[in-house]
């Protein structure tokens, strides 16, 4: 607390230490565009500092290099680093019902509730059902169409998220609400880009009249609105009525308005269970098809560890069924292959912005209300043979699963990842399933050749695989026998 009323009172104690500044615009034109992750991983070794600092228009931002500082602030200084940084567009957009970015308030804690109330560890398996038969869908789909595999990808984990918020069947790529859902998130992510949106920096910009030079944001932000309020009434009317007629499917949006009328909760009860709901997509979604991709990735690129895999599966599975969450804890290769997915390319490197409540010293460096502060979880998991991508981090010498889970993936503190174990099981369940009935390859050109796969991700705060071409076929007979048993009703 001294150290804080002195930093406050003399300006004495100094801010996090980070690239050489120019006066007002500070470092933005020097804010890395590309991995951004990497950059800031390679300050921290020029500045030899656990935090550095980047300054845009008088505005700091901090990033969190290591993993000793990420769990002080995020963990034991939890309450402190538990809320998130309100940017004007978000509120504008219509945003502010997102889980992810509303403050540390009431309505946080009440969305919290539903989450751990239907995701924790003990819930997340009611929805194995969900993921299995979405697992079905997605192995006939990429068995009759395996190079249209990177849409079945998305659409799988669209449809795993939308169909455990509201039981709602996502029955093709160009389904209403899943387009609804994926351009409102594409607007979000274009807003969210640093200095992509001066309103951003100058809040007062929102107060010009529509017709005033420079103003086009306020027409994006209505569009937004439009599809953002869409996104969340369209699925939730559709399981109120479903629910009146006696005909809705088992999904947290029928059981928690049961709740919410046992309670007698009523309107307020309804308006965060709704908003809640809307972020089971915008947060599930992307993530998830994100680490589903790297994945994939992963396999076309290392076949020696597609042959150990399929070995534990053919041990433990047998060739005449499919692997289901029973048999996860007897497939730890297979687990440890999600694990350094996860690891490998990060979905979120530099997490969600969080920040602090009150004023903070950190190790002699001064963090002041407010600030938003990204823990670069690829500084902190890239450290030794970063490159590589060797399961065997995760395995004892006896081939059991060691005690490292990757948490930094998934954030740290009160404001971790809220659907983990429930983005965990769906990767485990598509990777086994995967790995037990195709062979994944590079892809062939006219000649014969491999065609080349490039390693390369988009620098979003969803960081995804940029497109590449690959060879999904089943491996054999008995994987050919298997896949015609799958019921195509649903594909
Ligand atoms: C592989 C998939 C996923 C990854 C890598 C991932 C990662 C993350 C990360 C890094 C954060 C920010 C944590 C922080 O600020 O400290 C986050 C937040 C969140 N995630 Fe996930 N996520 C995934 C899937 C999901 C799924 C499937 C759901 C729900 C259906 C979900 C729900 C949430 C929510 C609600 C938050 C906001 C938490 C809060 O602010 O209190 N995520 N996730």
């Amino acid at each position: 607390i001294r150290d804080i009323l002195i930093a406050r009172e003399s300006g004495r104690i100094p801010s996090p230490p980070g690239a050489p500044r120019l006066p007002i615009i500070g470092n933005a034109l020097t804010i890395p565009k590309r991995a951004p992750w990497e950059v800031y991983a390679t300050w921290w070794q020029k500045y030899n500092s656990d935090l550095v600092g980047i300054y845009a228009f008088g505005h700091l931002s901090i990033i969190v290099n290591t993993r000793k500082a990420a769990r002080e602030l995020y963990e034991r200084r939890s309450t402190v680093y538990a809320d998130r940084p309100q940017l004007t567009m978000i509120n504008l957009m219509g945003w502010d019902f997102d889980t992810s970015l509303i403050p540390y308030n009431d309505e946080w804690r009440a969305h919290r509730k539903i989450f751990h109330h239907n995701l924790n560890t003990w819930n997340a398996p009611a929805h194995h059902p969900v993921q299995l038969a979405q697992t079905e869908i997605l192995l006939k789909s990429l068995y009759t169409d395996p190079h249209e595999f990177e849409n079945h990808l998305r659409r799988y984990a669209a449809s795993i998220a939308l169909s455990i918020a509201y039981g709602y069947n996502v029955d093709s790529n160009t389904d209403n609400i899943l387009k609804i859902a994926e351009e409102a998130i594409d607007m979000v992510s274009k807003a969210l880009v640093p200095g992509a949106m001066a309103v951003n920096a100058i809040p007062a910009l929102r107060y010009l009249p529509d017709w005033f030079p420079g103003t086009g944001f306020k027409q994006f932000a209505k569009r937004s609105m439009d599809l953002v309020t869409k996104m969340q009434d369209m699925p939730f009317a559709h399981v109120k009525r479903s629910m009146a007629e006696g005909t809705a499917s088992p999904s947290v949006a029928s059981s928690e308005i049961e709740l919410i009328n046992a309670r007698g909760e009523g309107e307020q009860g309804e308006k965060y269970l709704k908003r809640a709901l809307g972020t089971f997509f915008t947060a599930g979604a992307d993530t998830t098809f994100s680490a589903l991709l790297t994945g994939i990735l992963a396999l076309v690129l290392h076949p020696a560890v597609q042959t150990r895999a399929r070995a534990e599966l053919d041990q433990v599975v047998g060739r005449g069924r499919l692997p289901t969450f029973a048999d996860r804890s007897l497939l730890p290769y297979v687990t440890a292959i999600c694990r350094e997915t996860l690891r490998w390319h990060i979905v979120s490197p530099l997490t969600i912005p969080h920040c602090p409540t009150q004023d903070d010293v950190y190790d002699g460096m001064f963090i002041p209300k407010g600030t938003p502060i990204m823990m670069n979880a690829w500084a902190i998991l890239h450290n030794h043979d970063p490159d590589a991508f060797k399961p065997e981090r995760f395995l004892t010498e006896e081939g059991t699963l060691n005690d490292d889970e990757v948490p930094f993936v998934f954030g740290l503190g009160r404001r971790n990842c809220a659907g983990m174990h429930f983005a965990s099981a769906t990767l485990w369940i598509m990777m086994a399933s995967v790995l037990a009935v195709f062979n994944i390859s590079k892809a062939r050109d006219e000649q014969g050749n491999d065609i080349p796969v490039e390693v390369a991700y988009t620098d979003g705060m969803v960081s995804t695989s940029l497109p590449f071409r690959c060879s999904i076929q089943p491996r054999d007979h008995a994987a050919e026998e298997l896949m015609e048993q799958i019921g195509d009703a649903n594909v």
